[in-house]
């Protein structure tokens, strides 16, 4: 059911009475949003037409907002091979770097581990030569 837009499609759509804008590769016709917005009109007209995913998420939008935007749901972007990647792909692969760091946590506790392990073997080892020194 729901129809395709290409990039060029959506950048037709870019005045106040007709403004179409993509966000996480869907497309929403704001024109009846304009006037509504909070944030006002001007930052909605900066983005029209474009992948505005960014500047959306960079504000932290409320849910209500992310389900006024459901509501002016028109279709989904169609990616050609010369478009920009996804901008919802950048921030998936910035959460893989997040992981990654979780993972350098993690190496962080096993570190703490083996120093940890080489303190007791180093304090046995200490002890046994110690009865040794005695015996003799
Ligand atoms: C069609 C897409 C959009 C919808 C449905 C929408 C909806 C809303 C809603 C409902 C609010 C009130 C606060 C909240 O509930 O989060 C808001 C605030 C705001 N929006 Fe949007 N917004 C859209 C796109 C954008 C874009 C692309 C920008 C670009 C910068 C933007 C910038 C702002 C700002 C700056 C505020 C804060 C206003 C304030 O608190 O004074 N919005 N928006």
């Amino acid at each position: 059911m729901s129809q395709e837009f290409t990039f060029s499609d959506v950048s037709e759509h870019t005045s106040k009475k007709d403004l179409y804008m993509i966000i996480h590769d869907k497309v929403y016709n704001c024109t009846s949003f304009v006037d509504e917005h909070p944030g006002g009109e001007e930052v909605l007209l900066d983005v029209g037409g474009q992948d505005s995913t960014e500047a959306f998420e960079d504000v932290g939008h409320s849910d209500e907002a992310r389900e006024i935007l459901e509501g002016l749901l028109v279709g989904t972007l169609k990616r050609g091979a010369n478009d920009p990647p996804a901008k919802a792909q950048q921030q998936q692969s910035s959460s893989q770097t997040g992981t990654g760091s979780a993972g350098n946590a993690n190496m962080g506790v096993g570190l703490y581990a083996v120093i940890l392990l080489g303190g007791a073997l180093a304090f046995f080892a200490y002890q046994y030569l110690q009865q040794n020194q005695q015996k003799a």
